[in-house]
């Protein structure tokens, strides 16, 4: 584990919003990819926010749009993906209008991903030391080689990994270990927002758990704020405060995780729940959601998950409904409530 001296050198940069305001407010946001095919609607008018030290986790299946929100946040979507509707804003600032000299400051300083084959993303000819070392130097070129190298060996302790090992090569080093060196990168420039798209999906229970109960430790002692998305929702729910559920581009439930856990209102986030087998507890039967997701060329009408909900009723293929606030905290998108 980390020393407190070593984490209180890497303590996020001061940052402009009162405790008050949101660190990330994604506002309205919508994306399509512009195929041949006609518009995928990947994202439709998403709406959260993250604050400060908060976790925040994206549930949902696989094509549900979470990929998608976290490269538009990054700024890294590129044909044929169009951001057609929205705002990002972080810290107050709009990253949708950022310049690329802003987008350069923002990247990496202010927010960095993790994504999940990002460890086999490592340059193979340059140590894992001087990769660290590299993005330390390109977005503080006032620091020595020395110093920067000093910092990739602090970093790497941080993380967990011997710092004798900051001249290794990648190759030298476990899967585990490579991803850790990715998050000691995501690191390097003490970014508010890390962004982790299946940071240890790769990776065995075990490893997995140990490197997510790290990054865990690291948040409390750093400060920094995570949006979570992985498949795994026993995973999510533990080390998530809010979670948003996606379907089908759409945001259809948010809430805490605990009570997300214990008290799922929206009928695709009962089924979600009921098809993942719980951390502690009696064994019980997983039933699964009946269908597929929709072809997101032509999303259904009305609620888009009302062809496979077992609760539809008349106005679910009419009407979309909007995320309410049922309950002090709680959002959800459906017209039973
Ligand atoms: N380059 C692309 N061209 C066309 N459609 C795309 C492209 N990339 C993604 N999509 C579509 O956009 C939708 C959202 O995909 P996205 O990868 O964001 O979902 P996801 O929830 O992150 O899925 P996963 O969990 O599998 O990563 C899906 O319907 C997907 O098929």
């Amino acid at each position: 584990m980390a020393s407190a001296t070593v984490a209180t050198s890497l303590s996020p940069q001061s940052s402009a919003s009162s405790a008050a305001e949101p660190l990330l407010d994604v506002q309205d946001l919508s994306v399509e990819y512009q195929t041949l095919r006609g518009p995928v609607q990947a994202v439709s008018h998403v709406s959260f926010s993250i604050g400060q030290g908060e976790v925040f986790g994206l549930a949902g299946e696989s094509g549900s749009g979470k990929s998608t929100i976290a490269h538009a946040i990054m700024r890294i979507l590129h044909s044929p993906a169009v951001i057609t509707g929205g705002n990002v804003l972080f810290d107050g600032d709009d990253v949708l209008e950022m310049d690329v000299d802003g987008l350069e400051a923002f990247r990496w300083r202010d927010v960095s991903m993790v994504f999940q084959s990002a460890m086999n993303a490592l340059n193979p000819v340059l140590t894992v030391g001087e990769q660290i070392a590299d993005v330390i130097q390109r977005h503080q070129p006032t620091t020595t080689k020395q110093q920067a190298k000093d910092r990739a060996a602090e970093l790497l302790d941080i993380v967990g990994i011997d710092r004798n090992r900051v001249d290794d090569y990648p190759h030298q080093l476990s899967g585990g270990m490579r991803q850790r060196v990715v998050i000691a990168i995501a690191l390097a420039l003490k970014p508010q927002l890390m962004i982790m798209d299946e940071p240890t999906t790769a990776l065995d229970v075990v490893v997995q758990k140990d490197i997510m109960q790290q990054i865990e430790y690291l948040k409390k002692e750093l400060g920094f704020s995570i949006l979570f998305i992985t498949h795994d929702l026993s995973l999510m729910v533990e080390f998530s405060d809010r979670i948003g559920v996606m379907y089908a581009g759409e945001i259809v439930e948010t809430t805490n995780a605990h009570e997300l856990f214990n008290k799922p209102l929206h009928p695709y986030t009962q089924g979600l729940m009921a098809s993942f087998p719980a951390l502690v507890g009696p064994k019980e039967t997983l039933t699964g959601i009946p269908g597929s997701p929709p072809n997101m060329l032509e999303p259904p009408s009305g609620c888009r998950f009302h062809p496979r909900c077992s609760k539809a009723f008349a106005p679910c293929p009419l009407q979309q409904p909007s995320l309410r606030e049922v309950e002090p905290g709680h959002f959800v998108a459906c017209h039973l409530y």
